[in-house]
């Protein structure tokens, strides 16, 4: 329908004035596409490292991928998907409910975050099924380009950094560098491989330089609330979890900050938590995050291998741990973490702070419905408050809550499209809300 998503309403490809519509008709055959192009590219890479076996599931592979692209772009049904793996239930269930009277929802009439959720489940699912390439991530070749291709940015930023964070000699008094640090990290996610449709932008130039410029573009900015949260005297844990998004620029940001933290007596402990499959291309798993300390320890200029050290000796002694949970891969928003992980909610509980990083988090935050935007950001967590949190994200697609009254028609007038390429930054922090 050539409409706008009504208010309050879950985001769907039905509506074709939604970027939900945008990205199941352009972005996903283009993301398939190039997904396809990079195996035939790199099949005799993947070959020597997985054996000649992976060779023909290789095919197989591929012609699966091609059929989810045919399968998108003619608008099919969904299909239950037939695994014994744990969360795949969760997806079945998901998607009967979904049913109506005409069947089970199409890709262009389905809850948006279940049917792109979906795909990249069913893309994993195609690789769980084969004997050669179970642990193949099919999107590691480019994240770990990724990070190859911001090493100069990262450079300056080492180089910048060191002073404060490696001599411990205070450029800028703490609240200002944690503030500043939360920005560079807002800005870090800028860098994702799902925006760009899986392209490796080249990240130069020093990140710190460029910080005054953008600020501008921050349309909601709560640092001094999470400021006081994180350095609140009466605070009983000093645990902060860090739900991540990109793997490469942004994890660099990410560790960046939870290395202050932990310099600064701002936390004793940071639990990085990664996704437990491959997903909207650049997230974080645990072997990219291991991968990334590596290069960074090993790296020729002294001062990105001095903080590759430190923070190999962090994971080492337990004060970051890498945190693996199913509940980040499902189709479902946060609201349904209480009820359906539990222990999940009660280990969120433990934190001080729990910093959500980018815009899918922010979707599932939130419900991804097309909130008023002046609406209370506690409204719309509706009912998701394991503990105080914030969230740092640029913005990618429609959805956003906490906004001043007449901004998003401001933005509007400058751009219709403001909302969709990561232009604009959001730093959005709320108290713990005891139910
Ligand atoms: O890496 P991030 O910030 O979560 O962004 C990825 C998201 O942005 C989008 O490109 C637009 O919302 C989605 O496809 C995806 O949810």
């Amino acid at each position: 329908m050539d409409l706008v998503t009504p208010r309050n309403v879950h985001y769907n490809a039905f509506y074709k004035r939604s970027f939900a519509y945008y990205t199941m008709k352009e972005r996903i055959p283009v993301i398939l596409t190039q997904l396809i192009d990079n195996l035939v590219r790199n099949k005799d890479k993947i070959i020597s490292e997985y054996g000649q076996g992976a060779g023909e599931e290789l095919k197989i592979v591929i012609g699966e991928i091609s059929k989810i692209k045919y399968e998108v772009q003619t608008n099919k049904p969904l299909q239950e998907i037939v695994s014994s793996a744990p969360d795949i239930k969760i997806y079945n269930d998901y998607l009967a409910k979904q049913a109506t009277d005409d069947g089970w929802p199409t890709y262009f009439n389905c809850v948006w975050l279940l049917a792109e959720c979906y795909i990249y489940r069913k893309l994993y699912d195609i690789f769980e099924k084969t004997n050669t390439l179970k642990d193949f991530d099919l999107f590691r070749y480019q994240k770990e380009l990724a990070l190859i291709d911001s090493i100069d940015s990262i450079i300056f930023m080492c180089k910048s950094l060191s002073d404060m964070l490696l001599n411990e000699k205070a450029l800028y008094p703490v609240k200002d560098m944690f503030i500043h640090l939360l920005k560079l990290n807002l800005w870090g996610n800028r860098q994702d491989l799902s925006i760009t449709n899986g392209v490796v932008n080249h990240v130069t130039g020093d990140p710190m330089s460029n910080l005054e410029n953008l600020e501008s573009y921050i349309i909601s900015d709560h640092s001094e609330d999470i400021w006081s949260a994180i350095s609140d005297p009466a605070a009983t844990s000093q645990i902060v979890d860090i739900v991540l998004d990109n793997a490469a620029y942004e994890l660099y940001f990410d560790f960046c900050l939870a290395d202050y933290l932990l310099k600064n007596n701002l936390a004793s402990k940071v639990r990085f938590y990664v996704k437990n499959m491959p997903w909207f291309i650049s997230d974080a798993m645990t072997r990219d995050v291991n991968w990334q300390i590596k290069q960074l320890r090993k790296h020729s200029n002294k001062y990105v291998s001095l903080f590759g050290q430190q923070w190999d000796k962090h994971f080492k002694d337990g004060s970051w741990t890498v945190e693996v949970e199913d509940f980040w891969t499902y189709p479902l928003d946060y609201s349904y973490m209480k009820c359906l992980d539990n222990k999940l909610y009660r280990k969120l509980a433990e934190a001080k702070l729990i910093i959500f990083k980018g815009d899918l988090n922010y979707r599932k935050l939130f419900g991804e419905r097309n909130w008023d935007p002046i609406t209370p950001i506690e409204k719309a967590l509706q009912g998701f408050h394991p503990s105080k949190l914030c969230t740092l994200r640029t913005v990618k697609c429609d959805i956003v809550c906490g906004l001043r009254d007449g901004l998003v028609e401001e933005l509007e007038a400058k751009n219709a499209q403001w909302s969709y390429k990561g232009d604009y930054g959001m730093i959005q922090f709320c108290e713990k809300v005891e139910q």
